[in-house]
């Protein structure tokens, strides 16, 4: 299913096609459902300019439509997922949904929903979720994720490993053939006591790939802490994660490990925002990818 950025273009009150028109009705549209009853727009009108913030809202205003009245939601965390969370907030609002209850995946989330009035709670009180909705680094062929590079992969995976379905919104610039390609980081959590000892060890696993282990500092130079007070190392693969599976059980096996930001087989549902348009992909298409 694809939205073209051309039925973004509507005529504005005063009848000129404008591209902020154009991507407020996008908004909609995404928001409405896969049934955009868009108006068809005149041929000669141009294509909108989208931002890659725009796409980030598109994608998530199209995972909203998950979301039912009296469901438990797991909100994500960063610049994608917190589009998601006002939409939510919004649509509370406006007695559009109703009874539904918010589970943040980190303390800035939580902070977000409760300054929107989204009602909030916790894994004690559900610990079943019925939807997640969060952005990714990075999204491989099989809807594998790289997360955490905003530190908050902890709370996120305990989160999103509880509930039935998992939405994850990004724009295509995300899309990866390979995790970890490019040299980005892949964001480990560790307990701060002998770091140092596991930043090593961790290493150590994938010298063969020349991976580079570094711990992750703030701008005062001082070491990153999370949102449970722990670190985060960050590894440095230098041609992407060659077995994520046997990675990831490596990387769990040093003690002073607390997780790790592979997501592996937990996304059931990918929603990716591009120029051309929204696509949405259940885990079981799983041929998202051109070059696939
Ligand atoms: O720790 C951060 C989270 O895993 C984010 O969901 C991830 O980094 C994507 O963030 P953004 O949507 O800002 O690119």
């Amino acid at each position: 299913m694809a939205i073209r950025c051309s039925q973004f273009i509507f005529k504005d009150k005063a009848g000129l096609y404008s591209e902020k028109a154009g991507m407020e009705n996008a908004v909609l549209a995404a928001a409405a459902s896969s049934s955009s009853a868009a108006v068809a727009p005149p041929v000669s009108v141009p294509r909108p300019v989208l931002t890659q913030e725009d796409l980030k809202r598109i994608a998530a205003y199209k995972a909203v439509d998950f979301v039912e009245s009296g469901m438990v939601v797991g909100l994500g965390t960063g610049s994608t997922a917190c589009h998601a969370v006002a939409r939510i907030a919004e649509l509370l609002r406006l007695g559009k949904l109703k009874n539904v209850v918010g589970i943040p995946t980190s303390k800035k989330t939580e902070e977000q929903a409760l300054a929107l009035g989204l009602p909030l709670s916790d894994l004690v009180a559900y610990p079943s979720v019925d939807v997640a909705i969060d952005g990714a680094d990075e999204v491989d062929p099989w809807f594998n994720l790289i997360k955490g590079r905003g530190g908050s992969l902890y709370r996120e995976k305990m989160v999103e490993s509880r509930c039935g379905r998992f939405v994850v919104i990004v724009d295509e610039s995300k899309l990866v053939k390979k995790l970890g390609e490019g040299g980005h980081a892949m964001p480990v959590e560790v307990v701060p006591f002998g770091w140092n000892v596991t930043l090593e060890k961790l290493q150590s696993l994938f010298k063969s790939s020349g991976c580079v282990a570094q711990l992750r500092t703030g701008s005062d130079g001082k070491p990153f802490l999370t949102d449970n007070l722990n670190y985060i190392v960050n590894l440095f693969f230098k041609n992407g994660i060659e077995d994520i599976h046997s990675a990831s059980d490596a990387i769990k096996r040093v003690v002073g490990v607390v997780e790790h930001g592979m997501f592996i087989d937990m996304t059931t549902t990918l929603i990716v925002a591009g120029t051309d348009g929204v696509t949405l992909k259940n885990k079981s298409d799983l041929c998202l990818h051109k070059d696939a």
